[in-house]
């Protein structure tokens, strides 16, 4: 919209209409950067770097997910940048399934629009929609299933044993977890998988209202995938200050000095994955 001075201005973002969108809406639906710059040729605002990647949603890049059917898939993070893990987009059209994980990979998806159906031998099918999520472990069979759209995340990574544990199948929704104690920091925590020595990983939803920012400025051996699911704010990653919004994709690498503090008027919350309970020797 033209202010009356001439200069561009981001389209304010018309609350009304917010109360009306689905939770999680803005992470597929991401606000374009202000009107001006939409059409600028080769603006974006994705970065690589050694430490840390910010991929915005004009960056992803789907094709055809490898024996999926009717699925695309983006993938944000992979080894070749350095990770441990696989996280990527799965956008799910009608009539469409999934595939496997190769042999000993875990994985863990999120709904983040629509709804698919988890089948599997050992229960009866379960119905996840936006905001629920499923964990499988290594070589578990399994098929998502999905009849009209949906968009997920999914995380992937060779299963780390650890002695004679096994982790178990897991299906359950962000807002059926308790919040977690955050000591000394204000974001309110929920974690979507058990703490115990089997899981190798787990993912953090953390919320902050606008004003909140880590007091941590963490450097820690672990890495993450993050999706930015609501919100916006200033996320610094190593010397770099990058604005980020719902949508967003961050690459973290062990180690980078990383740090985020919420914006503007409605809460932030992001998705996490954080390898945790094994020697990182
Ligand atoms: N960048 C982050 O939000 N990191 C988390 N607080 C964590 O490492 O637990
Ligand atoms: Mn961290």
């Amino acid at each position: 919209s033209e202010s009356d001075d001439g200069f561009c201005s981001a389209p304010s973002i018309v609350e009304s209409d917010e109360k009306t969108k689905p939770i999680y809406w803005k992470a597929t639906n991401p606000t374009l950067s202000p009107s001006h710059l939409q059409d600028l040729p080769g603006f974006t605002r994705s970065v690589y770097k050694r430490d840390h990647a910010l991929i915005t949603p004009e960056s992803h890049v789907y094709s055809p997910l490898p024996d999926w059917t009717n699925t695309l898939g983006a993938y944000l993070i992979t080894p070749a940048t350095g990770s441990h893990f696989v996280m990527y987009l799965a956008k799910m059209k009608e009539m469409s399934s999934s595939s496997l994980p190769p042999q000993d990979i875990e994985r863990l998806v999120f709904v983040v629009e629509g709804a698919v159906t988890l089948t599997n031998t050992s229960t009866s099918s379960k119905k996840l929609t936006v905001d629920s999520y499923a964990y499988l472990p290594p070589n578990f069979y399994h098929s998502l299933n999905c009849v009209e759209s949906a968009t997920l995340v999914v995380f992937e990574r060779r299963y780390e044993h650890l002695g004679s544990h096994t982790t178990e199948l897991i299906v359950g929704s962000t807002d059926k977890q308790p919040l977690l104690e955050t000591p000394g920091e204000v974001f309110e925590l929920r974690k979507l998988l058990p703490m115990s020595l089997a899981y190798d990983f787990n993912i953090h939803i953390m919320d902050f209202q606008p004003g909140e920012f880590l007091n941590v400025k963490e450097v820690h051996y672990n890495q993450h995938g993050l999706l930015l699911l609501e919100g916006q704010g200033i996320y610094r990653l190593g010397d770099n200050w990058y604005p980020v919004q719902a949508g967003d994709v961050i690459w973290m690498a062990p180690f980078v000095p990383q740090w985020y503090a919420a914006l503007g008027k409605t809460r932030s919350r992001y998705l996490l994955y954080k390898d945790v309970n094994r020697n990182p020797l």
